[in-house]
């Protein structure tokens, strides 16, 4: 079968950061989004669908921008910040428009991405949401000491953080602390979970259990909030290494905003039969 030319299909890339895995959809020049809470909950099934992380739509740029994008989690919901997908999706737009940068739009406003020479990407997630009613929680308190277990630290990423420090990242039962965090009502939108432990004073052992998606091997706004959190703690400089359950991610925390930079994959193209797609409406 002629993909490229076959109607009524629709092509998608699979790509990962650090293994944090992505469906990439380009509906750039489409008129309308192609992408439905119904088509993305179908998508993520990795047994019945291509299964991913995320799911990162691409729409035409606005106010100038190169490109739009929207995120979807595994269960269906949406996300207004991805890290990882960012770097991998402006690394695909990148290389087809031949340059090293790019600007882009996400629900959390503008961005921008560069590649750097070792072909690791880079992106600007913008300014850490530090006050309570940003991040959102649910009501006012102290965003860098939660009243809850383990004395969590809240940090917005245009998404909700909730980050624990803990002696051994290795030993916590992830499955089992994680929803009990992302389901707390201080947090009325849910809530992304990292618990980290301090390995040097720019090194951070960080595993991550994500809102609406569950564990993950990695996530670009986890590290980026972890890394913020750990600096307003006292506990590492602006700048540190996260080493993750699938690979190595490092934040820098500037006055321009919080630069996360790793890895990119391109892992395979595919196509989404007529049949699947009036199935998912
Ligand atoms: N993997 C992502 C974060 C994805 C969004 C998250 N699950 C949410 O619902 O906020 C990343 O790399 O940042």
């Amino acid at each position: 079968m002629d993909h490229k030319n076959a109607p009524n299909g629709l092509p998608f890339v699979k790509m990962h950061g650090a293994g944090n895995d992505f469906v990439v959809i380009d509906s750039r020049g489409r008129a309308e989004a192609a992408v439905t809470p119904a088509l993305a909950l179908a998508l993520g099934d990795r047994n019945r669908g291509v299964g991913f992380d995320q799911l990162a739509e691409i729409r035409d740029g606005s106010d100038g921008a190169d490109f739009s994008l929207d995120f979807w989690n595994s269960d269906g919901s949406r996300a207004g910040a991805c890290g990882n997908a960012t770097r991998c999706v402006s690394d695909r737009v990148m290389r087809g428009l031949g340059r090293d940068a790019v600007s882009l739009v996400t629900a959390r406003g503008a961005l921008s991405a560069r590649r750097l020479a070792d072909g690791q990407v880079w992106v600007n997630m913008g300014a850490p949401q530090l006050d309570w009613a940003s991040v959102p929680l649910s009501h006012a308190v102290d965003p860098l000491h939660l009243p809850l277990a383990g004395d969590p630290v809240a940090v917005g990423m245009g998404n909700p953080h909730c980050v624990l420090f803990v002696e051994d990242a290795e030993a916590v039962d992830l499955a089992g602390l994680g929803p009990r965090y992302e389901h707390d009502p201080l947090y009325p939108q849910r809530t992304n979970v990292e618990f980290a432990s301090l390995l040097a004073p720019d090194h951070l052992r960080m595993r991550v259990w994500e809102r609406g998606t569950g564990i993950t091997l990695a996530c670009g706004s986890g590290a980026c909030a972890t890394a913020v959190a750990a600096h307003l703690r006292g506990l590492t400089g602006r700048q540190v290494t996260l080493t993750l359950d699938g690979g190595t991610l490092q934040v820098d925390w500037r006055d321009d905003g919080v630069w996360l930079t790793g890895p990119v994959a391109h892992v395979f193209d595919g196509w989404l039969t007529p049949e699947f797609l009036a199935a998912h409406r």
